[in-house]
């Protein structure tokens, strides 16, 4: 059984959950310093925030741009993850390699696009208002 493979190798619940917070943490910081559209991601974040603070937003529409935020910045992770597992498959020109890595881009472009509609749809009274 997997608890008991686990107890045999002296790992407990407590022990195993730390080193996959550890590495769950070395992952994202290693995308942070070595991905340059997570820190896009990050600068438009912040600046959506700021001004989300200036709109004084409601509670539900807060929840939608932190829900927004995160979904992006997770698409930037595993398309991350998808390149690096094609890179390690492959460092030669491939037609699937090239699939796989425009298909896993294609999720963050779309979800982009859906991002700056909902950014219309939650601004663009508050902006009305002040004109
Ligand atoms: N092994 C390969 N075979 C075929 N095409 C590839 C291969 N590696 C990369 N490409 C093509 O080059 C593009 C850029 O790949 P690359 O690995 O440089 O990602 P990137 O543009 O640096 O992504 P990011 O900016 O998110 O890090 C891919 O979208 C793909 O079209």
């Amino acid at each position: 059984m997997l608890m008991d493979s686990k107890e045999h190798k002296g790992k407990g619940f407590r022990g195993s959950f730390a080193k996959s917070f550890h590495y769950a943490l070395e992952g994202f910081l290693l995308v942070l310093k070595t991905e340059r559209n997570i820190k896009i991601h990050l600068i438009i974040a912040s600046v959506v925030i700021l001004i989300s603070i200036y709109f004084q937003l409601s509670t539900i529409e807060w929840a939608i741009v932190f829900l927004v935020i995160a979904i992006m910045i997770v698409i930037e992770i595993i398309n991350t993850a998808i390149e690096n597992v094609v890179d390690l498959v492959t460092e030669d020109y491939h037609p699937l390699a090239k699939v796989a890595k425009d298909v896993a881009a294609s999720a963050a472009l779309v979800f982009a696009c859906i991002s700056v509609i909902i950014g219309v749809i939650l601004f663009s009274p508050y902006i009305i208002e002040m004109l």
